[in-house]
């Protein structure tokens, strides 16, 4: 494990058995870049993207937390995404990162007053990612929250991606898209014609599907505009709101296997 610089942002490289690396920005706790042992790039990032801590990173996998998109009155996505998280603990094959009220800056900790902590385990391991993400509520008050892990999966051609999973039959993307899938239990699979990823989540009760297709695309600053070919966001979500009482924790887990076609 050792400290790189991702564009101008400091970031932590994981690597884990058989040459699977990853790399997670302080900022956001963004795991940017995923490779498994055969060292193709897993994950989208956006060429186009920010890369200096003024807005979030386009591509990887953004924390989203409090807030889902624009469902509450704070931050679209919530703060977690734009906020300076801690290096927590490290090991082999793996890193965990953490975010409390008191690292926020005022303006971000007085929009939402409310005792917490943060800890997002990255781990990679051959031809798998696990990342596991932890709520707590250390304070004398109950929150609601909800929360995302927010992944671009690098595809070939989005006209060749079929998902199962999410519905009876493999979903295929045309252009446009931006769904929820509820009560997503068993395993999910991302196919784009060269690889086959299984994809599996637990406390996460939901996954979004989204890609802005053409038209959105363009009008993304931080996109360019052929891009939205070439991934897909499958993001294990918890949508409604959930109340932790203080003292409570709660838990949410993503897994991506890599699999032959
Ligand atoms: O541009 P942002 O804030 O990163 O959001 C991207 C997309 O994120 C998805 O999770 C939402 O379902 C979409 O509605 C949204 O457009």
């Amino acid at each position: 494990m050792d400290m790189v610089d991702y564009g101008q942002l400091p970031a932590v490289r994981i690597r884990g058995a058989g040459g699977a690396q990853a790399i997670v920005t302080l900022y956001g706790a963004h795991l940017v870049s995923w490779q498994g042992a055969d060292g193709a790039e897993r994950l989208f990032c956006s060429a186009a993207s920010k890369l200096d801590g003024s807005r979030a990173i386009r591509g990887g996998v953004p924390v989203i937390f409090p807030q889902f998109a624009e469902r509450g009155t704070g931050m679209r996505h919530g703060f977690a995404r734009v906020a300076s998280w801690r290096l927590h603990e490290r090991g082999a094959g793996y890193a965990v990162f953490s975010l409390t009220d008191a690292d926020l800056p005022p303006a971000l900790a007085q929009a939402w007053p409310h005792a917490f902590a943060l800890a997002l385990r990255v781990q990679v391991n051959g031809g798998a990612l696990a990342l596991a993400f932890e709520v707590n509520n250390p304070g004398a008050e109950a929150f609601a929250f909800s929360a995302a892990l927010h992944t671009y999966f690098a595809v070939h051609d989005l006209a060749r991606v079929r998902i199962g999973g999410v519905q009876e039959g493999a979903l295929r993307i045309e252009d446009h898209i931006d769904r929820i899938y509820r009560g997503i239990g068993a395993e999910m699979t991302l196919a784009d014609g060269e690889a086959t990823l299984r994809l599996a989540q637990s406390g996460f009760t939901d996954a979004v599907v989204w890609n802005p297709g053409a038209l959105d695309a363009a009008a993304l600053s931080d996109m360019d505009d052929a891009e939205y070919r070439r991934f897909v966001c499958i993001e294990p979500a918890l949508i409604a709101p959930l109340t932790l009482e203080p003292g409570a924790v709660w838990r949410g887990a993503h897994t991506v296997e890599i699999g032959a076609e």
